[in-house]
């Protein structure tokens, strides 16, 4: 990188400008100008007052690092520009002079001080050799060490361009930097221009986002004259109406309102999904960042329509940067890979579902064994992996959603650093964006209904999707400890978390009365991946504000009359509180009224802002309307919804997901609740599996189906199946061995006691290996009696 060349011309125009032509002659790096000489050179870069600690100690260049360790000892730079202007210089330094004597390599101490001093500057990193001043590299080996040329950062065609070099070939540009020394006053300038660029494009993508989609009534939904309860205002709060009714059977509406970075509402393409989630991070995907963006929410909500389209999106976004004059010529290379974990297993979903292994390293790397990566080089391709992916997941139906996620699905894009002469695989990670469709979040309910298969895939999404929360709140309070190993969701997501990290939450939520429940615990799950976030604001669910209604009211209707104007807030609460000491039964309320204060004062308006980078992108809009087939929005009727329930979960076994196109809703599942499949008693296990994602858990309250049970009932599984494998091995081994005892039995002259004795040994052998598996299969057998019998205690019925 860079190489002896680059050097080499640099030292010229350097040596022209600070040596022999240039107006410091005399200071030469190396020459006897020695004193003066760096003293001019401190002058050069506004660092004059530094000259005087030098001064008492013998001025030599080779005292130029120690200044760096103010910190340590007392003098030399104090704030982070002297340092960076120190660091240029030094740079300039080690270009031209220093290879006359000896090349500038930072100490362990002034690398320390950089980093006491929070300092790092990503584009002096390279100038020093690879890696030697990564800090970031020092907790993240797996990242790319080696330069990536930092000046191209600022022309992404993302950023807006305020440089006006954009679209000069990269080479020009640099040659035409390397021969310009700027005066003082230039030098200074620029460089508050680069770090305010640097800050600013820190500061625009947030570590953690949350946005919340709402879809539109389906036409299930529709048809049942379902209401919709979900209100959206200022793209950035949402309220959810929720439909009640008091012990005396008169309905009341409670009014939940909470505030993400972006609520987009159901008439939102999945265009703009794409620019306010995804677009802002592809940039730095290109800057040594990881980032993950997933969506949450239960069944139905949308959570597949919104994700699939995304990775396209990104990767023709990429493919634009990678062939971008500002990359084109760092061989970087896309590579694509797509997996799903499904009961706790990982499988490759563009191999055949061929089974996975996840390993760590010696440096906490987490590898998946096997994992096929496939380079793309054109979106046609991506599109057709994603496709051949989604083809393979694992799907089942729910009275929702035909064709529901089942598992977690993970596609991941690499942009790799390659080297010019390695083979094609070899490739250092510059950065990674990964896109994760989760199953949905109902399925926890799972747990106790449906089969026993069912019950164990439930609580494995139901724990890992509590892990996740947990690793993002940890990462957005920068906790040292991030609790990775809560689910293999985490873990295998944990080379995307550490270091240098975004993540977007989409928050998918359905708007239909009947997902009322559903909706107020995605929402309270998002409120808490960012209620406590330093960075995030959140406006809490704030009121339970009740309607209460006319005396000719029905019972069982209700409307969207906005009453927080009738009834001040501390009504509300009061309310509530006398509904708990009435012995109210709903949780909800329950639940609202133990908000923690922290979060109902966080009212923040400060949203981050996006940089607008639409007119960068020319491409046809993905309509959700209209083209994407799915139902148009149409204002709620008044038909009631209290009192039913939500629709069914029940999942049907596992089929292939061959979604791409939009799916269409089946009538059918309708017809399975009316035919008493789906009894109120499983809703009510459902609800009460449900208050697990409210705002007050944690892992404890996932009940008997926790951590240390399912961990162990998976791991024995593993065991059992990899012992019954052994044994089939064994076995076959054993029988080619009988086989070929007989043959020998039958040879004319044979040993017939020879032949007793090696069958008997043969025997014992087979016999003692079935009665081992037997043992294990037993053991089993009693780990599942006893999960059956600790789920069903959960959930009587
Ligand atoms: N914003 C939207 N606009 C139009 N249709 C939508 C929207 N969101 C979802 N749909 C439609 O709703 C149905 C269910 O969506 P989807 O499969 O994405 O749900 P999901 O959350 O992934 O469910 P599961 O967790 O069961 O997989 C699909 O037919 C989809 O086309």
């Amino acid at each position: 990188m860079g190489g002896p060349m680059r050097q080499s011309k640099a030292a010229d125009s350097l040596y022209d400008q600070y040596g022999a032509g240039g107006p410091y002659q005399n200071a030469a790096p190396g020459s006897d100008g020695g004193d003066a000489g760096v003293a001019r050179w401190l002058q050069s870069a506004g660092l004059q007052h530094l000259t005087s600690p030098m001064a008492s100690a013998g001025i030599d260049h080779h005292h130029l690092p120690n200044m760096l360790l103010q910190d340590v000892k007392g003098y030399g730079a104090q704030t982070a520009e002297e340092k960076q202007r120190l660091f240029n210089l030094m740079r300039d330094l080690n270009f031209n002079g220093e290879s006359t004597t000896e090349s500038y390599l930072p100490t362990a101490q002034s690398l320390a001080a950089c980093a006491l001093g929070g300092f790092y500057l990503p584009d002096i990193r390279g100038d020093f050799g690879a890696g030697l001043l990564d800090l970031q590299a020092m907790d993240d080996t797996e990242l790319l060490s080696e330069h990536v040329i930092p000046e191209s950062l600022g022309f992404s065609p993302f950023v807006p361009d305020t440089s006006g070099v954009f679209g000069n070939d990269l080479d020009t540009a640099a040659a035409s930097r390397q021969q310009k020394v700027p005066a003082e006053s230039e030098f200074s300038s620029s460089l508050a221009v680069n770090e305010k660029e640097n800050n600013a494009k820190e500061n625009n993508v947030a570590k953690i986002k949350v946005v919340v989609r709402k879809r539109p009534l389906n036409r299930k939904e529709l048809s049942r004259k379902e209401e919709d309860i979900v209100e959206v205002f200022d793209n950035a709060y949402v309220t959810v109406h929720e439909p009640k009714l008091k012990v005396d059977l008169t309905a009341y509406i409670e009014k939940h309102e909470f505030g993400f970075d972006e609520v987009l509402d159901e008439n939102v393409t999945n265009d703009e999904v794409y620019r306010v989630t995804v677009e802002p991070i592809i940039p730095i995907i290109f800057q040594r960042t990881k980032a993950t963006c997933f969506a949450y929410g239960q069944t139905g909500s949308g959570k597949t329509f919104t994700m699939q389209p995304l990775p396209l999106r990104a990767s023709e976004d990429i493919f634009r940067l990678l062939h971008h004059p500002s990359y084109r010529n760092q061989r970087f290379k896309l590579w694509l890979s797509y997996f799903e974990i499904y009961g706790g297993k990982l499988y490759d979903l563009l191999s055949n579902r061929k089974k996975l292994m996840m390993r760590e390293d010696g440096h906490q790397q987490v590898c998946i064994v096997g994992l096929q990566e496939f380079e793309v080089s054109d979106v046609q391709t991506v599109k057709e992996y994603i496709e051949k992916g989604n083809s393979a997941r694992s799907t089942g139906s729910t009275g929702v959603n035909e064709e529901s996620s089942r598992s977690h699905a993970i596609l991941q894009l690499v942009v790799k650093k390659h080297s010019e002469v390695t083979e094609a695989k070899v490739g250092k990670l510059v950065g990674k964006i990964s896109f994760i469709d989760l199953a949905g979040s109902e399925r926890g309910a799972d747990t106790t209904d449906n089969d026993r298969q069912t019950r164990i895939e439930g609580a494995e999404i139901n724990k890992s999707l509590l892990a996740l929360k947990e690793c993002i709140r940890a990462l957005d309070h920068d906790k040292i400890h991030i609790p990775f190993r809560g689910s293999k969701l985490t873990e295998v997501l944990r080379n995307s978390f550490v270091g240098n990290s975004r993540t977007v939450m989409i928050s998918c939520i359905s708007p239909n009365a009947g997902s009322c429940e559903h909706t107020l615990n995605t929402l309270r799950y998002a409120d808490r991946v960012k209620c406590l976030s330093k960075s995030g604001h959140t406006k809490k669910d704030q009121t339970v504000i009740p309607f209460l209604p006319t005396k000719d009211a029905l019972p069982t209707s209700f409307d969207y009359e906005d009453t927080s104007s009738k009834f001040p807030e501390g009504n509300g609460l009061d309310w509530g509180r006398r509904s708990v000491e009435a012995g109210h039964s709903n949780n909800s309320a329950v639940e609202f009224n133990r908000q923690p204060p922290s979060c109902t004062s966080n009212h923040s308006t400060g949203r981050e802002q996006i940089p607008s980078i639409s007119n960068t992108t020319d491409r046809e809009k993905t309509e959700m309307r209209g083209n994407s087939g799915g139902p148009k929005y149409v204002p709620s009727g008044t038909h009631s919804s209290i009192g039913k329930e939500d629709p069914v979960h029940k999942v049907s076994s596992p089929r292939r997901k061959s979604s791409w196109e939009d799916k269409t809703e089946i009538p059918g599942n309708r017809s399975r609740k009316d035919n008493g499949i789906f009894d109120a008693s499983s809703t009510s296990s459902q609800r009460q599996n449900l208050n697990s994602f409210s705002t007050n858990s944690s892992n404890k309250e996932l009940g008997p189906l926790t951590d240390g049970s399912l961990n162990a009932i998976l791991e024995e599984e593993e065991a059992l199946l990899a012992a019954h494998r052994k044994e089939i091995e064994d076995t076959m081994e054993t029988v080619r061995e009988e086989l070929k005892l007989l043959s020998e039995v039958e040879q004319p002259g044979s040993q017939i006691d020879n032949y007793v004795t090696q069958l008997c040994f043969l025997l014992s052998r087979k016999a003692a290996g079935l009665v081992s598996l037997q043992a294990r299969l037993a053991r089993f057998q009693h780990r599942l009696k006893e999960l059956e019998i600790l789920s069903r205690k959960r959930a009587p019925r």
